[in-house]
């Protein structure tokens, strides 16, 4: 079994090089599109992928980045294809995600829609256990640091792969998940500056080298190219290439 990755994107909210850092995961017969940004829909055109090709959505914050291109996938899946896809959502996440970010472009009490779950075959995903998105699939989420007082999630994909997300630095997450045999780490990357929000480049320097050696660098700005060979042994995720991680 392996876990295929595709990033739409792995800029950070201000890039224009890069688009949103949002990331379509393959298991078995599974797809998850993993945050849907301003970007995300035109970024499936460029890569050939079919809306109709993936099985669920899954949220992890309600910035612009992670969030605005789901009106209009929720638009096309309901006009264009008429189907209801499945959004997989945090239980903190789903009130607000409708209330505070949504409701505004798509309430339409004519035609009878009213909430999340007229567009959604919305699925709760509760912190502490893993859900089985399928056979083959199993999430769990990890709530994260990154704006405080709000809502944002971390992944662990099948016990294997960490998705970071947007979170400010987590030392001891990050240690404790490789401790328990997590082999890839996707993770955000502030190049320079003060952390604010986000994890810095700095920070991830100081982890032991055998974690770095495991992790995939997104969410980077868009002088990204500058930072080649000064980022000790992690990489640079990109966006559009097909990455393989066996899950074994
Ligand atoms: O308290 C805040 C809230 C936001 N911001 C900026 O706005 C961006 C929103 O998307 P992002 O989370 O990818 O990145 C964020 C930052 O660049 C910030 O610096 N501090
Ligand atoms: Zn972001
Ligand atoms: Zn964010």
């Amino acid at each position: 079994m392996e876990l295929q990755l595709r990033m739409l994107g792995t800029g950070g909210a201000f890039s224009t090089r890069y688009a949103n850092n949002n990331a379509l995961m393959t298991i078995g017969d599974f797809t998850l599109l993993v945050d849907c940004g301003v970007t995300a829909i035109r970024s499936l055109h460029e890569m050939k992928v079919p809306l109709t090709s993936i099985d669920g959505v899954f949220i992890t914050h309600q910035h612009a980045d992670h969030i605005g291109g789901l009106e209009e996938f929720a638009f096309q899946m309901l006009y264009v294809y008429r189907q209801k896809p499945k959004l997989f959502v945090p239980s903190t996440l789903r009130n607000v995600l409708w209330e505070n970010s949504l409701k505004g472009g798509m309430i339409n009490p004519e035609a009878g829609l009213n909430s999340l779950d007229d567009y959604f075959e919305v699925i709760e995903i509760a912190e502490g256990s893993a859900a089985k998105l399928s056979e083959d699939f199993r999430l769990e989420i990890l709530p994260s640091e990154h704006v405080r007082y709000k809502s944002s999630y971390s992944l662990l994909v099948n016990d294997r792969l960490y998705y970071s997300a947007d979170t400010r630095f987590n030392r001891a997450r990050l240690e404790e998940l490789h401790d328990r045999g997590v082999r890839y780490f996707l993770h955000e990357c502030k190049l320079y500056g003060a952390p604010g929000v986000h994890t810095t480049l700095e920070e991830l320097l100081t982890l032991p080298e055998e974690l770095q050696e495991k992790i995939q660098l997104m969410h980077y700005s868009d002088d990204m190219e500058n930072y080649i060979g000064r980022t000790g042994p992690m990489t640079f995720l990109h966006q559009h290439e097909l990455y393989r991680y066996p899950l074994d």
